[in-house]
Order: C-alpha cells, then structure tokens, then sequence
C-alpha cells in the first residue's frame, strides 16, 4: 500500500502542495484531477522520489520513499512513472525499447513479454519501426509499455492518453486499465480527462488551493459535486436555487414553474446540448432534437 502522510511542498517560497495525506491499496485505481497548476504533476513526481518534501513522509509497504538528498539515483523497482516527456532511445525499434530492461538471459521470456506489451498498447504494427519515426501518440504508448514491462507494483500516468487520438483512445485506455487491474497494479493517475475516471477509477482526489477539496468514489462526487469546480470536471452543469444540476438533469415539459427561452442548439452526437435563459441567467441542458431559438421551453429538474 502506498501510504501519504501530511505532505508539504513547495519549489520556491509559496506551498504547491499542503497537508497531503490519502493511501493506495494494492491494485486500486487513484485518479488525480484539479485544475492546470494544482499540483498533480508535482505530486507524482514527489511519490516518484524526484524532489526532497519540506514536510511529511511516502511509503510503500515499509519502504520509505526518500528524494535525490538521500538517494543517489531517482526511482525504485516496484514504482514506475510515465510522464509527459517519453524519454525513449529513438534510434531502436520499439520492441527494443520495450523490452530494453529485461533480461537478455531469458530470451524468450523477453520476446513473449515483449509481445504481450505491444498488444496491450495496440502497437503490433510498429514493433519493428524505429521510434524516432513515430507519432507522439504512438511514442506516449511505447512509452506506457515500456514502464509496464518489469511489471511495477505501482505505476503513476500523468495524463497518459493525452497524445492519443480519440479512434484509438477508448480502447486503449480499456486495455491498459484492465491490464493494470488484471496483475494488482497500482495506478495513480493525473488526469484532464473525466473519460480516465469514469469506469476506471476506484477513488478520485480533487486538488485545489493546494489541498484536496475532496476524495471519493467518483460515483459519489459526480452525484454529490462538493463544488462547482467538481461538476466542471464531469461535464455542462447550472447553479439553479444554490443546486448543481447537471445538463442532463433538466427536461422540457409541458408546464412548469421555470420558463426559459432557446438561445442556441448544439449538436453533440447522441443529444443536443441547448442553452438557455432562464430568469436572466444562461442555463444548459440536454436534448433529444434542437430547438427553434427564441422558442419558449418549461424545464423540470430530474434526480
Ligand atoms: N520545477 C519547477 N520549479 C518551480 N515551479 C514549478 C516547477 N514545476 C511546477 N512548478 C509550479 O508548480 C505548480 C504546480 O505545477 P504542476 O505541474 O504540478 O501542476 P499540474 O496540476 O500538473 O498542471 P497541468 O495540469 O497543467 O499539468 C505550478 O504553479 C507550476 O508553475
């Protein structure tokens, strides 16, 4: 278990992070969110080893994660960190890569794993094509495998499907999160993205003003948003009587107490999102067709 006690960090004189304190169990999935500059990078990168905190401790299990003060080389074998710089030899192939820090003296352990790699990352037709000539997604994938091929006990993403086309990003992030569940990898990952949360994560951790705002199941934060900032993450949302309703909990009925008039339909796939004025205030809300503008609408909250 990784286990974070009232951390306190700062680079310069003003706190990035303050009074940190939450656990990982072993397999479980820790998604990170917060807004650009929050600290969620930092964080991985203090649970890394990479900078000495001003206060608190970091263990795994009974190891105590110590930064370059007490440590000659940044990093441990059961941690694995994939962040936004890949870091790759560009001149091998990616099944080199991947397999790099594996042992030559079990050839076809290697070979195999290597494999079993590439097809989690979905990269079977480049295995042989030099990464150097690869598209940054595809870098950010053989990156993913790489980190994953001396199986970690506990591997920290910073936004790891970031580079990723949205053809491929669905089932990829399914692969690599099933893989990680399948072998009881722990899995703490910084993300913008409410798609790496949602039937992934087991816990979410909400950073903010330096400190968690909240932590939960992120079916219990999306149903209990604590804040505005919260709701913002999973998607459209209104503020009507101090309430957080979400878009797709308003419905256009026949008569109601809260008339609103059409201002514009966007199209959004499966819905319309329509924007609103309801009592002088822009409300959105989500729908089967799009609607005239000016029209007028009665909406209904739904739970
Ligand atoms: N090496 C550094 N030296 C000084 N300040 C830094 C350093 N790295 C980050 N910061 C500052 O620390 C704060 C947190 O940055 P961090 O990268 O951890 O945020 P983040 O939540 O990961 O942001 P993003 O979502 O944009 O990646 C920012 O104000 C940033 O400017």
């Amino acid at each position: 278990m990784l286990n974070v006690k009232n951390l306190t960090f700062s680079y310069n004189k003003s706190p990035i992070l303050k009074n940190i304190s939450f656990n990982v169990k072993m397999g479980e999935n820790l998604a990170i969110i917060g807004e650009s500059g929050s600290g969620k990078s930092t964080l991985l990168n203090l649970i890394y080893g990479e900078f000495d905190l001003n206060e608190g401790k970091i263990f795994w299990k009974n190891t105590e994660i110590l930064g370059p003060k007490y440590n000659l080389v940044i990093g441990y074998e059961f941690m694995k960190y994939v962040h936004q710089e890949f870091d790759l030899m560009p001149y091998i192939t990616v099944a080199e890569n991947i397999g790099k820090h594996l042992s030559r003296f079990f050839p076809e352990e290697k070979e195999q794993r290597t494999q079993e790699l590439i097809k989690v990352v979905e990269l079977e037709d480049f295995a042989n094509v030099k990464v150097k000539t690869l598209s940054g997604g595809q870098k950010q994938r053989v990156a993913l495998a790489r980190a994953l091929a001396k199986q970690p006990e506990i591997i920290l993403l910073d936004e790891p499907f970031s580079h990723i086309d949205n053809f491929k990003k669905q089932s990829l992030r399914r692969s690599v999160y099933k893989y990680l569940k399948n072998k009881n990898i722990s899995c703490i990952v910084a993300t913008h993205d409410k798609d790496d949360v949602l039937g992934f994560a087991d816990t979410m951790m909400v950073l903010n003003n330096n400190e968690i705002l909240d932590t939960g199941k992120p079916e219990t934060l999306y149903k209990h948003p604590k804040t505005p900032l919260i709701a913002s993450f999973f998607g459209e949302f209104n503020v009507i009587d101090n309430e957080i309703i979400y878009a797709n909990q308003l419905k256009v009925v026949e008569q109601s107490n809260l008339k609103a008039k059409v201002i514009t339909s966007y199209f959004k796939g499966s819905y319309y999102l329509i924007e609103a004025e309801l009592n002088g205030e822009i409300v959105f809300f989500e729908h089967g067709t799009a609607l005239e503008k000016d029209s007028a609408i009665y909406l209904s909250i739904s739970e």
